[in-house]
């Protein structure tokens, strides 16, 4: 019975929705339109289906929405997708189970070396693999986001499971595939369908059963890697995520259960980050194709670097003028569009506007990386608008893309040395170009669950 009363208010949320045309990808990308905060004002409700949804849009808004009011807005909504898929992970759990999922992974980021030596070394381990493979291509043209795909999800690999994979590993390519094939499923109209009908979905044929066999594979995949760890033990200095994991779970076992803290589920949510990272990495690519002065950053590169120099994070301080191409190309990409929508666990008031409990909340990204409050021209891509007179590097308030607050992005460190690390060892050893007869890079952006440039070719030629 309860089924299908679930189908029958699905349906009319289906209706309704598709009437909004609300929930679809191109009305995604419609609600970070500018001209519906002109007309609705920086704070306003779109119905999805039959949940309110609260758009911050600007600054002002998200940053009151998310800073002055962590607690309430620290929620995230449980749907039918996540339930069935499995993903109660750290990015979209709640509450209790999330507080204590939230501390861990950043005790055991720090304890892993983040912002230390430790971890940089993983990272410029990847970039030094990246620079060699891309000079065994010896200039011929390529799709350079394959290499860097796999540059970026070997570190993550490197923190959860101790161990990189080389580029022709078949197990490798197959999680990289998968965890496309869920991102994709999540940008499909099925996802919605799912979401709306998860109870006929569920039984249905079509791309939310591929999903949900990725999915299997993932979490296969990682009950693998525990396995073999436990068969190995757990040596005095835990050498990786799932090491501390295991210790963890020893320790408090019965805490733990308590908690209904799922190993696998938060590791599987976590390798899912770097999805994030490769469609940034790939938009950076595409975008230095384009007027960005790449020569400038070369040069600042060759004065201040050795042609064989580790590249540090801290270099970063030397290098004010890469260190701010590198903020514009994130500012100006702002590859996630609305952050991950949480939901307000209490009633309360925004900007006197009241939010009742239950309610989504929508903080838009875009419109803080792209707010004429607080950008100069922010259609224009200028990375002097990171630096001062003196040509020092300068922090923005409003440089948002990681987003703020209680549930600010976890990786933030690691994906800002990954970006610094791997950006100036490809820009000191490389020029890129298109190939001969080649199309100019499309700067249209392929709308996602993450924005990602649309498919393309460089030569990556040895300076
Ligand atoms: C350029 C790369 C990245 C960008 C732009 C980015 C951006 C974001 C954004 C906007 C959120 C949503 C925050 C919110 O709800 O307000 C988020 C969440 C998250 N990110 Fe990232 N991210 C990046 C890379 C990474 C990496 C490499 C990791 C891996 C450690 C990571 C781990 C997480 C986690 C675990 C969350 C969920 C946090 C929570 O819900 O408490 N991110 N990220």
């Amino acid at each position: 019975m309860l089924t299908i009363c679930e189908t029958l208010i699905g349906l009319v949320g289906l209706i309704l929705t598709v009437w909004h045309d609300v929930f679809s990808p191109v009305l995604f990308w419609h609600w970070s339109n500018p001209q519906m905060a002109e007309v609705h004002g920086n704070i306003f409700t779109l119905w999805l289906g039959h949940t309110p949804g609260v758009v911050l849009h600007g600054f002002q808004a998200v940053k009151d929405g998310l800073n002055t009011h962590p607690e309430e807005f620290s929620g995230r909504l449980e749907t039918p997708v996540f339930k069935r898929l499995g993903l109660q992970c750290i990015m979209f759990s709640s509450g209790h189970t999330w507080k204590q999922q939230r501390r861990f992974g950043l005790m055991t980021l720090r304890n892993l070396g983040l912002g230390k030596k430790g971890l940089e070394h993983q990272i410029q381990e990847e970039a030094r693999h990246l620079v060699g493979y891309f000079e065994t291509v010896k200039g011929k043209s390529l799709d350079p986001s394959v290499p860097i795909v796999h540059a970026v999800s070997n570190v993550i690999c490197a923190v959860v499971f101790g161990h990189r994979f080389s580029l022709e590993d078949e197990t490798f390519h197959r999680l990289i595939e998968a965890f496309d094939c869920i991102l994709a499923f999540g940008n499909s109209f099925h996802f919605l369908l799912f979401e709306l009908l998860p109870w006929l979905m569920h039984h249905l044929p079509g791309p939310q059963q591929k999903a949900n066999s990725c999915c299997e594979f993932v979490r296969s995949f990682i009950r693998k890697e525990i396995r073999s760890h436990k068969e190995r033990g757990i040596p005095d200095k835990p050498q990786d995520f799932i090491d501390f994991y295991l210790a963890q779970i020893a320790k408090v076992s019965m805490l733990l259960q308590c908690c209904g803290f799922k190993r696998k589920i938060f590791l599987g949510g976590f390798l899912d980050l770097k999805v994030n990272f490769k469609d940034y990495l790939k938009n950076l690519c595409a975008r230095i194709q384009r007027g960005i002065e790449l020569k400038k950053v070369q040069k600042e590169l060759d004065t201040v670097l050795g042609p064989s120099q580790l590249i540090c994070y801290e270099d970063r301080k030397k290098l004010p003028y890469a260190n701010a191409v590198i903020h514009e190309i994130q500012r100006y990409c702002s590859i996630v569009l609305i952050a991950i929508p949480r939901e307000s666990g209490k009633d309360t008031t925004l900007q006197g506007f009241p939010i009742p409990k239950g309610t989504l909340i929508l903080p838009n990204l875009d419109s803080v990386l792209f707010d004429p409050e607080k950008w100069e021209s922010p259609r224009q891509f200028s990375p002097s608008r990171f630096l001062d007179k003196e040509g020092n590097f300068v922090n923005r308030e409003a440089f948002l893309p990681f987003s703020t607050g209680s549930r600010v992005c976890l990786g933030e460190q690691l994906a800002r040395s990954e970006l610094f690390i791997f950006f100036a060892n490809l820009l000191r050893a490389f020029k890129f170009t298109l190939p001969q007869g080649g199309k100019e890079i499309s700067t249209e952006l392929v709308l996602g669950s993450t924005m990602q440039p649309q498919p393309y070719k460089l030569c990556v030629v040895p300076r």
